[in-house]
């Protein structure tokens, strides 16, 4: 747990980088930080290992005052991840990872053990171990940043834009990749990002920061994007946070309808003459809609019902909320969007109408204010 109470930071020509900065960072949750540039993220991550000295307040780590650990020995106890991974470049990826280790004091050959072990769990081809930081590309040099983070086996993991230097596509990979680790470790995290996406997406509480390092709003996801608590915050989380927080929503209460099928076999299928059939595979897998004209159409996003906010499929994107209901029945050229397992397998159809029936009931409730 990383408790900050009222941290104030003033550096030497005057700025102010926080003030009365008070938030807890819960053990084994994703805490994020983000906020417009300047706003103070850096620093304050920055307290925790004391790379910057506070001048007013303090942070605490479990319990412990960080003021009164030795700065050293208080770094080694945590994992930190910076933008562009700061690797070291004159030293192999195998013992780029195994720095921290050795630092703890485990012989070489032990330490090098432990990192290709941390390498594999971040999904690093075991032959990239022996490269040299720049012969990896972007997205496997940060991998290689939160093995080596990981390495050290500290429970808390600090983390400053550690993946904003790669592209949208890998991002999302690192993000996936980040919470799998999660799901697993239990680490304590604090993840700075001034990306309000990436924010909802990893933190399981989200602390929205405004220049001079105040504390606008500290929130679950969900509860940002329903109830911001004013103008600065409605206006970072975005316009369309209505929909964004659907994501959030699960759509238990979704009842799927039956959809015309027919067997995909050798394309020879006809589909039900003047309506939208849906065409099956031998597995029972949609492959693509049959038209009224009998023309094939692409069968749009498909909806996975199984996995959600809370579960371990919640990778796919949409899966079990309403977001990916409402996603399927809009893009589905038959205007009603397809369901399936998490095998992929045809479970029924999505009616935009019932999807749009428990959004309005939502948020009439007050549950899925929309
Ligand atoms: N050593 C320093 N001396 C003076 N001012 C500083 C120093 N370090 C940071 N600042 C100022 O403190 C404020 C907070 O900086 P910080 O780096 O924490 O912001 P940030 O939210 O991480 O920004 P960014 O998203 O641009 O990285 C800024 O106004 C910055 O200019």
């Amino acid at each position: 747990m990383i408790e900050f109470r009222d941290v104030g930071k003033r550096f030497a020509d005057g700025t102010v980088g926080l003030e009365d900065l008070t938030l807890t960072a819960r053990e084994g949750e994703i805490t994020v930080l983000v906020g417009p540039s300047g706003c103070g993220k850096t620093t304050s991550l920055r307290t925790v290992n004391r790379m910057v000295e506070i001048t007013s307040g303090s942070v605490h780590l479990d319990g412990r005052d960080v003021a009164e650990a030795d700065p050293a020995e208080l770094r080694r106890g945590i994992g930190y991840v910076i933008q562009q991974a700061g690797l070291f470049p004159h030293r192999r990826v195998i013992d780029n990872v195994a720095t921290v280790p050795v630092l703890q004091g485990m012989p070489r050959a032990q330490a090098r053990a432990r990192a290709a072990e941390v390498l594999e769990r971040v999904g690093l081809d075991a032959a990239l171990a022996q490269r040299w930081p720049a012969q990896l590309s972007g997205g496997q040099q940060q991998r290689v940043g939160v093995a080596r983070a990981l390495a050290g086996d500290a429970p808390v993991l600090l983390m400053d834009e550690p993946f904003s230097a790669v592209d949208p596509v890998v991002r999302v990979e690192l993000q996936d990749e980040l919470l799998r680790l999660q799901a697993d470790l239990g680490k304590t995290i604090l993840f700075v990002t001034h990306d309000i996406d990436e924010a909802i997406r990893l933190g399981d509480r989200v602390a929205v920061l405004r220049v001079g390092g105040r504390l606008a709003q500290f929130a679950p996801p969900d509860e940002l994007l329903a109830a911001p608590v004013d103008e600065f915050v409605s206006g970072f989380v975005g316009r369309d946070r209505g929909y964004r927080r659907l994501g959030f929503v699960p759509a238990t209460a979704l009842r799927l309808v039956d959809l015309p099928t027919s067997p995909d076999a050798n394309g020879s299928s006809s589909g039900v003459p003047g309506e939208w059939t849906l065409l099956l595979d031998g597995a029972q897998r949609p492959a693509a809609w049959r038209g009224p004209d009998g023309g094939r159409h692409d069968l749009g996003s498909v909806y996975v019902t199984e996995g959600g906010p809370d579960s371990a499929v919640a990778a796919v994107e949409g899966a079990g909320t309403l977001r990916g209901a409402l996603d399927a029945a809009l893009s589905s050229p038959a205007g009603r969007g397809v369901a399936v397992d998490g095998e992929g397998r045809y479970r029924g159809g999505v009616d935009t109408d019932d999807v749009l029936a428990l959004l309005d009931r939502g948020a009439r409730s007050g549950d899925a204010g929309a």
